[in-house]
């Protein structure tokens, strides 16, 4: 395995907050990269680097095959060299298995390429200087690569501190995966997040990645260092969600016994995701829908308005159009909320290939979140029965799965150590080929007809609209974007 290393450029990686595609990071992966991994490491402390979610995202997007992670270190002070040698000389030392490991030491500032060099002359690890001259400084218009080749000492290092391992570990499980069909939703997401304040609505069953979306476009937008503020619609009742929303005031209803904010005023500056939004009452609808025109809002018992300053991202596994067209949820409130409108696709809907990228995923995922010293393996008679089944539950259900394998089964996974429903004929390939591809066939001509229904029922031959509507809604493609 051959992985990469590198810090990123405070400055030269991004121009304000946009990721600078001129930048080191971006450069190295256009030109030079011919590696299984790269670590792009932040002084910040883990998961806590908007920045770096935004580089990682944005290279993931470019090259989505490509294995890209972020690492938080830790650093507090980016010129304090024995630091930032200690943290690195911890990370390099978990991932000494490698075959090879380039430094690229050209982002960063000179204490961290000092900390490299030594790291690369005393570890005795297989590793590589790299550094790179911009085109700008070439005669050929093309960036270099440029290996610093110096002799490595032969007396390996003899101590580094164990309890930093065991640290950074707990923080190596977050990265997630965009695949070629995951790829417009992220690329209409991008669009999004560049816009301030514009709602969005997000639409995709369970478990296929709608909150994960929301995070997305919170890290890539002006707001992603204020709050992301999260809640489930579907799981309280009215008045907890009045309150919960909103904040109350001392004595409000019984049991208010303190002025308590709100997700609002918890958000300010930041991002509202309201998941299940589809199943919020009618009165609720009604209060939201106010909020939403008017930019402010009334704690309960409050006879004050305050201002709302948060993105709301509303998230729903329902289609809300027919939910509309039925009377459960109304037509003014999904206008204001879908001005921006995304569906994330089952599982059923990507490709096997992909699929089995996210398996594969998964499986490196999750032996770090687990510290398993080996990684799981299937055989190819378990590998033919993920193929064939279709995960109802989506990237979830199977990241759970992985999960579920790590604890109970053996390294080589074998077809009886997968869950009986899984292994079920009915989920045979065959009983859900043809549907599946009827949906794509009627997917597909919706798009290529940008959803005008006389054309597609012309091109796919069915008998009466009727019959295309029962499919349209029967696949649920009634809410696809065109
Ligand atoms: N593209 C992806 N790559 C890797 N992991 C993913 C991806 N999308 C989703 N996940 C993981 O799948 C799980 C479910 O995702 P998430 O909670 O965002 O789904 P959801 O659609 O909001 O679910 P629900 O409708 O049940 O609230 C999470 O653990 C998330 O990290």
């Amino acid at each position: 395995m051959k992985i990469l290393v590198s810090w990123y450029a405070l400055s030269n990686d991004f121009d304000g907050n946009e990721v600078q595609l001129g930048g080191p990071t971006c450069q190295f992966h256009k030109h030079f990269y011919q590696h299984d991994l790269h670590l792009i490491l932040s002084t910040a402390a883990p998961d806590e680097d908007p920045k770096l979610d935004r580089l990682v995202n944005r290279l993931l997007l470019d090259y989505p095959k490509r294995r890209i992670e972020g690492r938080g270190m830790g650093v507090k002070d980016p010129i304090n060299m024995p630091d930032i040698k200690a943290k690195v000389e911890a990370l390099l030392l978990r991932i000494s298995e490698a075959d090879q490991i380039d430094l690229f030491i050209s982002p960063g500032t000179p204490a961290m390429q000092v900390a490299w060099y030594l790291c690369h002359m005393n570890l005795s690890l297989p590793t590589r200087l790299l550094q790179t001259r911009a085109s700008k400084y070439t005669t050929t218009g093309l960036p270099e690569l440029i290996e610093i080749r110096t002799e490595q000492s032969s007396i390996p290092v003899s101590m580094v501190l164990l309890e930093q391992l065991q640290r950074e570990e707990d923080k190596q499980t977050s990265s997630f995966l965009i695949t070629e069909t995951l790829k417009p939703v992220y690329e209409r997401a991008t669009r999004v997040a560049g816009t301030d304040r514009v709602t969005c609505l997000i639409q995709g069953a369970s478990g296929t990645g709608k909150e994960n979306l929301a995070k997305f476009i919170h890290n890539q937008s002006n707001r992603a260092n204020r709050p992301f503020v999260a809640i489930n619609c579907a799981a309280i009742g009215d008045t907890l969600l009045e309150s919960r929303l909103f904040g109350y005031e001392k004595g409000a209803f019984t049991g208010a016994d303190k002025k308590t904010v709100g997700f609002f005023d918890t958000a300010k500056g930041g991002t509202l995701f309201l998941d299940e939004i589809g199943d919020i009452s009618a009165s609720m609808q009604q209060t939201l829908l106010r909020v939403l025109q008017e930019q402010e809002f009334t704690p309960v018992g409050a006879t004050t308005v305050r201002k709302a300053d948060v993105r709301i991202i509303a998230a729903t596994h329902k289609d809300l159009r027919h939910e509309c067209q039925q009377g459960h949820f109304r037509w003014d409130l999904f206008y204001r909320l879908s001005v921006a409108e995304l569906r994330l696709p089952t599982l059923a809907e990507w490709s096997l290939t992909e699929k089995r990228l996210l398996i594969d995923h998964f499986v490196v995922i999750k032996q770090k979140a687990l510290r398993r010293t080996k990684q799981i393996s299937f055989s190819s008679a378990s590998r033919n029965v993920l193929d064939a089944y279709l995960f109802p539950g989506n990237v979830r259900e199977l990241e759970n799965l992985i999960e579920s394998l790590y604890v109970f089964a053996d390294e080589l996974v074998n077809v009886a150590d997968l869950p009986s429903w899984i292994c079920q004929p009915d989920n045979a390939a065959s009983t859900f080929d043809w549907q599946m591809h009827e949906k794509d066939l009627i997917r597909r001509a919706l798009t290529y007809f940008k959803g005008n229904k006389t054309r597609t029922l012309e091109a796919l031959g069915y008998g009466s609209i009727n019959t295309l509507t029962k499919k349209i809604e029967q696949y649920n493609l009634a809410s696809i974007v065109y």
